[in-house]
């Protein structure tokens, strides 16, 4: 079938004139609905009578009460309702739709001609369907086919069809600016044209340019677990902030935003990605890094050392004659031997080995930590580790209310007694004189004033020692923490095999951290995990879907740990091993161990192989930087092949890059990230490269992503991208060692149009084998 483009901006006139309407309709509704609510918070009191002289005035205030909290509930909800659906009117009202199906199913003989765009659009008598939401089945043909036999998924079974023809649109204030027939076009416009726009200050969502193995992921509802291994740039965030749209779509009768929680990596990669949600209409999910977690978790007993300054130390404290040692320690406790070693040693902790703390009240131990242990192992043996720490709990709750009556006797008690305020003393006489029928002049009365008082005041004094023992404080989780790093603890615990290099400096540094309450940060999960298995898992059962990003830099302890925080949810694990650039990943290359976490059968893999940040140029460089990187496919968008520029000394390479910015300033590029190995490079670039105008320095704590030229560490840039990239000094001495690789690709990864690299000196044997028609390098002087 035919179609022009004045039918189908006639198509458009009529849809938009449907949605301003609609918008008018909805307005007036809102409103309206906005006046409702205004008005019963207004009138609340007005319709309730308060009368609570006998029981039935009383029942009857409370059910007026209630009655009115629920109209003013509905009302709100209503109103709610409206207002998100004006917002979605306004948001799809000058581009309704982005593309079009025309689909025969099996067995008829009409064709269909399916209009799609961000959300779903009825005529005036709500039964047809003017534009059918990205999300509904029928839509999925649109990314999943080209013109032929096609089928989609619908709750009562798959329909299957013929497609016969497939559009895409650009349309821009309500005008059709271009269309194109996917049958007879080679390659993808408006993929094309999308990609080679300059960066923008917030990620964009991609629902009209989906691909097929996106969809994938987005559309997977099957097992437990999804995991998706994704080459740089393929499109791994984009896929799980428009999967998340997409649940709350299908599940829109029973999912809220808040029930979905997406890992991110840090403040400013969450800002960046924030806005796609809403462009879509939908409200954003939660958002949490593991970090402000573990410090949630665990920052009253310790200071908690950042997953950056982890890197950093690691990036640049190689002489520090403690650094080998560091590293093993990082290795082996980020490892699975590790994580089952906790396990193994919570489980001989029910033999021997528990660590309380003796309970002291005013300055006295109470029950000693012996007398405590004494308890513990004295208890059924056959009841649960679990049950028996409630027994000791129960235990000790009972000799503190036993510590109450002793201490009511006492005489700092009558001190205290004397230096009670007027208005308690009062209160106390109230209560007295309300609850016992005795004389107020009596012996009596005056006993049972001071016996009240006296309660109160040790009960005060008791309260935070009763609310330790009821949180299972009495455990001193890191003295059982700092046994594992004891000989007579740790070689009950691992085979001789298991032990790591530097075994016995590892133990000495780490007692000695704890010593000072500061926590490494590889230390931060595996002690989190002892306590837990310890005092028993807080989890949150409300979360339905678990989404982690960039999961790359997760240890095993990581995942074991979110899946038992989240029971009920499901997971998405979103990451590239060739961007692994904690220290704990140096010899992972795959994500096959996740699957033990739900079993092989809940658990799905799909891989993305296909780069769409980058230039065709720049992904045909970047993949020469990793094994296995032929497997990388480019998108078809030229560009300019990168440069190296070799430079003699630090004061060429400033001079260099300084001249370089303006010119690609003058290119109008919207960022420009020269990107540094570690914050300590990137200080010193920072103050050697002020003379760039504008110039910002991006540092751990920065939480929004800015436009213009930046001064960035690697690590730091990790899941962002930029229009140019300047690698500020690729030489040998920088990237000379071979655990830098995925830091340096994952540097490289980020350019959108434009990768520039310098180096100081000898290049780094990273760039060493690249052949000239990849990467052009010139000798010093200015490019
Ligand atoms: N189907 C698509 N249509 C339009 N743009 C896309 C598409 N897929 C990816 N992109 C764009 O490609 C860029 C990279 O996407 P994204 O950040 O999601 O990739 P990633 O796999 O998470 O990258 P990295 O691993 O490097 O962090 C973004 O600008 C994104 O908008």
């Amino acid at each position: 079938m035919n179609i022009d483009i004045k039918n189908e901006q006639k198509y458009l006139d009529k849809v938009m004139e449907t949605i301003s309407m609609q918008i008018k309709e909805v307005e007036v509704n809102a409103a309206k609905r906005k006046e409702d609510v205004i008005h019963i918070r207004k009138h609340f009191w007005d319709d309730i009578k308060m009368n609570m002289d006998t029981f039935d005035d009383f029942l009857e205030t409370i059910i007026g009460m209630r009655q009115q909290t629920q109209d003013l509930s509905v009302s709100q909800s209503t109103h709610k309702h409206a207002y998100d659906r004006l917002s979605k009117l306004k948001l799809i009202e000058k581009s309704p739709f982005f593309g079009r199906i025309d689909f025969v199913e099996d067995g008829t003989s009409n064709s269909e001609n399916i209009h799609i765009g961000v959300a779903t659009i009825t005529d005036e008598t709500n039964e047809l369907i003017l534009i059918y939401d990205w999300r509904a089945p029928i839509s999925s043909i649109y990314y999943d086919y080209p013109p032929g036999p096609a089928e989609y998924a619908t709750p009562e079974g798959i329909i299957r069809g013929e497609l016969y023809n497939k559009w895409q649109y650009t349309i821009k204030n309500g005008v059709i600016e271009s269309m194109f027939d996917t049958n007879l076009t080679i390659g993808d416009e408006i993929l094309q044209e999308v990609l080679g726009d300059g960066s923008n200050k917030h990620m964009h969502h991609i629902v009209a340019t989906i691909q097929k193995e996106q969809n994938k992921i987005i559309r997977n509802v099957s097992g437990r677990l999804l995991v998706v291994q994704g080459a740089a740039g393929s499109g791994k965030t984009s896929a799980a902030l428009q999967r998340i749209a997409y649940f709350l779509y299908k599940y829109r009768e029973t999912l809220q935003a808040d029930q979905i929680i997406l890992f991110s990596p840090n403040a400013m990669f969450s800002n960046y990605v924030s806005h796609v949600l809403p462009e879509l209409g939908e409200e954003n999910m939660q958002q949490e890094t593991f970090q402000n977690y573990l410090e949630h978790r665990l920052n009253r007993s310790f200071t908690i050392e950042d997953p950056y300054d982890q890197l950093e130390y690691l990036l640049e404290s190689t002489d520090n004659p403690l650094y080998q040692t560091r590293k093993a320690s990082i290795q082996f406790k980020s490892s699975s031997v590790f994580f089952h070693g906790i396990k193994r040693y919570r489980e001989a902790l029910e033999l021997t080995g528990m660590v309380f703390k003796g309970i002291k009240f005013r300055g006295v131990t109470v029950v000693s930590a012996k007398q405590i242990t004494e308890r513990f192992y004295t208890n059924d043996p056959s009841l649960n580790f679990h049950n028996r720490m409630d027994q000791v709990r129960d235990w000790l709750m009972k000799e503190i209310d036993h510590i109450e009556k002793i201490e009511m006797k006492k005489s700092w008690v009558r001190e205290e007694m004397e230096l009670l305020s007027k208005e308690e003393l009062q209160k106390v006489l109230t209560q007295l004189k309300e609850n016992d029928d005795v004389d107020e002049s009596s012996f009596e009365f005056y006993d049972k004033e001071e016996q009240i008082l006296s309660r109160m005041i040790v009960r005060r004094k008791l309260k935070p020692l009763r609310r330790k023992v009821a949180a299972l404080k009495f455990i001193n989780i890191k003295r059982l923490y700092k046994q594992i790093f004891e000989e007579s603890v740790s070689a009950t615990i691992w085979n001789e095999h298991d032990f790591p290099a530097y075994w016995r400096e590892i133990c000495l540094l780490t007692r000695g951290m704890l010593d000072e309450d500061h926590l490494f940060q590889e230390d931060a999960t595996p002690f989190l995990l002892l306590k837990e298995l310890i005092q028993g898992f807080q989890s949150n059962t409300s979360i339905k879907y678990v989404l982690i990003d960039e999961a790359q830099d997760y240890s095993v302890f990581q995942f074991e740990f979110i899946k038992q925080l989240f029971p009920r949810a499901r997971m998405t694990v979103l990451g590239d091993f060739n961007q692994a650039i904690s220290p704990h990943t140096d010899h992972f290359t795959d994500f096959h161990s996740l699957t033990s976490l739900y079993g092989s059968d809940e658990t799905e893999q799909i891989t993305l192989d296909r780069s769409y940040r980058s230039t065709k140029q720049i992904i045909e460089f970047t993949r020469e930087l990793i094994p296995e990187g032929e497997q990388i496919q480019a998108f078809n968008r030229e560009g300019e092949k990168p440069v190296l520029v070799r430079v003699t000394d630090h004061a060429d390479l400033h001079k260099n890059i300084i001249s370089n910015v303006v010119k690609l300033q003058e290119r109008e590029y919207p960022t420009i990230a020269i990107i540094c190995k570690s914050a300590a490079e990137a200080s010193c670039a920072y103050h050697s490269l002020r003379a760039i105008q504008g110039l910002k320095l991006i540092k751990k704590n920065t939480d929004e992503y800015q436009q213009g030229v930046l001064v960035i560490p690697a690590y730091l840039a990790k899941g962002i991208e930029f229009d140019s990239v300047i690698i500020y000094n690729a030489s040998n001495q920088v990237y000379g060692e071979e655990n830098l690789r995925r830091l340096f690709y994952t540097a490289c990864t980020r350019a959108m149009h434009h990768l520039q690299l310098y180096s100081v000196g000898d290049p780094s044997p990273f760039l060493k084998n690249i052949q000239s028609d990849i990467l052009d390098i010139r000798q010093e002087g200015f490019c």
